[in-house]
C-alpha cells in the first residue's frame, strides 16, 4: 500500500519505518528540517533499539523516503497522523494545535477513498470533529481512529508484533484498509478490536490510566512501607504472584515520567472534566500527586544526608532518561531531581548512556559527564535514577573506591541492599529497609 506518517518522532518515525519493512511504499513527513535530514540519510534522530536497522534496510530498497513537503503524501491512499499532542503550557489538557495543523495541511492533498488514520494520542471527540472536517472539505477522503501502545525502547518490536490493534471506524472499507495495513500482524494472531470512534480514543488513554494508576499504587504501598519499615519490593512479589494482579508496573521508585503517562493521565482528566464528569477520574489526580511525592522523596532523602542542606555537596547522579533504553528526557523523574538539587545549592554531576544532549539542552546548567566512574569520583552522594543495566551491575566495592562517601539512594530498588551494605555503604531504597 502506499502510506504517509505525519509527524516523524518517537512514534512516527519508527511507525514509518516499520511500515516500509513490510512492504509498503511509505513517505514520512515531519515540519523539522533537521529531522527529515537525519532520516533521508538513514540515520535516526533519536535513539530507539532496531531502528537503526529497519529504517536502513526499507531506506536503502527504495520503500522509504521522508519530505518536509506536505504535498508529498499527494500518492499514498493511507496518511498516519503520528504529531505530538503535550500538555498545554499552564493547563492539564492536550495540545491539540499540531494535529489540526496537519490535517489542514493534509486536506489539499486527499483523494476519494483516501483513508486519514490518527494514530497520536487525544481526547475522546477530537475522532468525530476531525472526521467531520475531512467530510465538509468534499475530497471523498475518510477517516479511522487507530491507537498506538508502542513503548520505547521496544517501539519496533511493539509496532511489527503488537499486543492488539484498535480500529475506530465508521464503515467496513475502513476496516479493510487497515486489515490490509497490518495484514502481517494479523496473520500471525494479532487481535483485532473494531470499534467506534468514541471507544478507540478511550482505549487509549484508558491503558495509560490504568498503568500510571498501577504504579502509583505500589508507590503509595512504598510510602507506608518507609513508615512501617516494611519492603515494598517484597510487598510487589507477593501480591504479583496473584495472576488478577501481575508483577509487571509494579515497580515501585521514583516514579513515572516519560512524554506519555503523566501528560495522558492529565489530559484524560482535564476531557473527563470538560464532559461533566470529572469525579468518574478524580483519582488520576491523587496517581499523579503520589507519582511527583516519589520525587520530592528522593530530594529529601538528599536534604537529610546532609542535615537540611545540600549546598556544595557533591551529588553523582546515574541516570537523565525517563526509563532505560531511550534517549527522552520528557518529563523524566531523574533530570526532575537532578535539576531541583542543582537549584538547592548542590554541585549535581550527571551522567547517561544516552540521554546527556537532551538533557544538555533543556538544563544547560547541570554538569554532564560521559563515564559513571568520572560522576562517581568524589561524590558525597550517588543517586541511581534511571535503571540502565551499566548501574545496576556497578561493583560496590569499586564505587566505593572513587567515591569520598559511601551513601547510594536507589531510585529504582534495583540494587542488592545486602551487597551494598556489606560493602560499607549506606544503602536507601524507596520503600525498603
Ligand atoms: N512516544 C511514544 O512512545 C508514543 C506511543 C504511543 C502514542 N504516542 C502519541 O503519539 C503522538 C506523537 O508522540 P511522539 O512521542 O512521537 O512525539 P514527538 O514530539 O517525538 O514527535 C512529534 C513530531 O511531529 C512533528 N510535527 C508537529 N507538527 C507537525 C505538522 N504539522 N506536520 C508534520 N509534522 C509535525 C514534530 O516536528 C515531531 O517530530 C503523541 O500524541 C503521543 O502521545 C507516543
Ligand atoms: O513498574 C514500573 C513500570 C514503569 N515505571 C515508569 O513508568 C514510566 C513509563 O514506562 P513505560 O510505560 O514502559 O514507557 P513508555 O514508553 O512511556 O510507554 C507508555 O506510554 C506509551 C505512550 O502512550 C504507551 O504507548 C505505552 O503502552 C505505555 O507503556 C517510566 O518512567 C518507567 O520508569 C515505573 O516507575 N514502575
Amino acid at each position: 500500500m502506499k502510506v504517509s506518517v505525519i509527524g516523524c518522532g518517537y512514534l512516527g518515525a519508527v511507525h514509518a519505518s516499520a511500515m516500509a519493512d513490510l512492504g509498503h511504499e511509505v513517505v514520512g513527513v515531519d515540519v523539522d528540517q533537521r529531522k527529515i535530514d537525519a532520516l533521508s540519510a538513514a540515520l535516526p534522530p533519536f535513539f530507539e533499539p532496531g531502528l537503526p536497522e529497519i529504517l536502513a534496510s526499507a531506506s536503502e530498497s527504495g520503500k522509504l523516503r521522508f519530505s518536509i513537503d506536505i504535498s508529498a503524501v499527494a500518492d499514498a491512499t493511507v496518511h498516519f497522523i503520528a504529531v505530538g499532542t503535550p500538555q498545554t503550557q499552564g493547563s492539564a489538557a492536550a495540545d491539540m494545535t499540531y494535529v489540526e495543523a496537519a490535517l489542514d495541511g493534509l486536506l489539499p492533498h486527499l483523494k476519494p477513498g483516501d483513508l486519514v488514520v490518527g494514530k497520536s494520542t487525544v481526547p475522546v471527540g477530537t475522532a468525530q470533529k476531525l472526521a467531520d472536517v475531512i467530510e465538509a472539505s468534499g475530497t471523498g477522503a475518510s477517516l479511522a481512529w487507530n491507537p498506538e501502545f508502542l513503548r520505547e525502547g521496544f517501539a519496533v518490536q511493539d509496532t511489527l508484533t503488537p499486543d492488539r490493534l484498535v480500529y475506530g471506524v465508521e464503515n467496513d472499507s475502513a476496516t479493510e484498509i487497515l486489515d490490509e495495513v497490518y495484514a502481517d500482524a494479523l496473520s500471525k494472531g494479532t487481535p483485532r478490536i473494531v470499534t467506534d470512534f468514541a471507544t478507540a480514543e478511550l482505549v487509549k488513554v484508558a491503558a495509560n490510566a490504568f498503568l500510571a494508576t498501577k504504579i502509583s499504587f505500589i508507590n503509595a504501598m512504598a510510602e507506608i512501607s518507609e513508615v512501617v519499615g516494611a519492603d515494598v519490593t517484597q510487598l510487589a512479589d507477593a501480591i504479583g504472584h496473584d495472576v488478577r494482579i501481575g508483577r509487571k508496573f509494579l515497580n515501585a521508585g521514583i516514579g513515572f515520567g516519560g512524554g506519555c503517562l503523566p501528560k495522558d493521565i492529565r489530559a484524560f482528566a482535564a476531557r473527563a472534566e470538560e464532559l461533566g464528569r470529572g469525579e468518574s477520574v478524580a483519582f488520576l489526580k491523587q496517581v499523579d500527586a503520589i507519582n511527583l511525592r516519589r520525587r520530592q522523596r528522593v530530594i529529601d532523602l538528599a536534604l537529610n544526608e546532609f542535615g537540611g542542606s545540600v549546598v556544595g555537596k557533591r551529588i553523582a547522579v546515574l541516570g537523565l532518561t525517563f526509563k532505560p533504553a531511550s534517549d527522552d528526557v520528557r518529563d523524566s523523574p531523574a533530570l526532575d531531581v537532578a535539576v531541583q538539587l542543582h537549584g538547592l545549592g548542590a554541585e549535581v554531576v550527571a551522567t547517561d548512556p544516552q540521554g546527556i544532549e537532551n538533557a544538555r539542552l533543556r538544563h544547560p546548567q547541570l554538569t554532564y559527564v560521559d563515564a559513571a566512574s568520572e560522576a562517581l569520583t568524589g561524590a558525597d552522594l550517588v543517586l541511581l535514577v534511571t535503571e540502565w543495566d551499566e548501574y545496576k551491575n556497578l561493583s560496590a566495592q569499586t564505587t566505593g573506591e572513587l567515591v569520598q562517601n559511601r551513601t547510594i539512594i536507589d531510585g529504582r530498588n534495583v540494587l542488592d541492599a545486602g551487597i551494598w551494605r556489606s560493602n560499607d555503604w549506606k544503602y536507601i531504597g524507596l520503600g525498603r529497609p
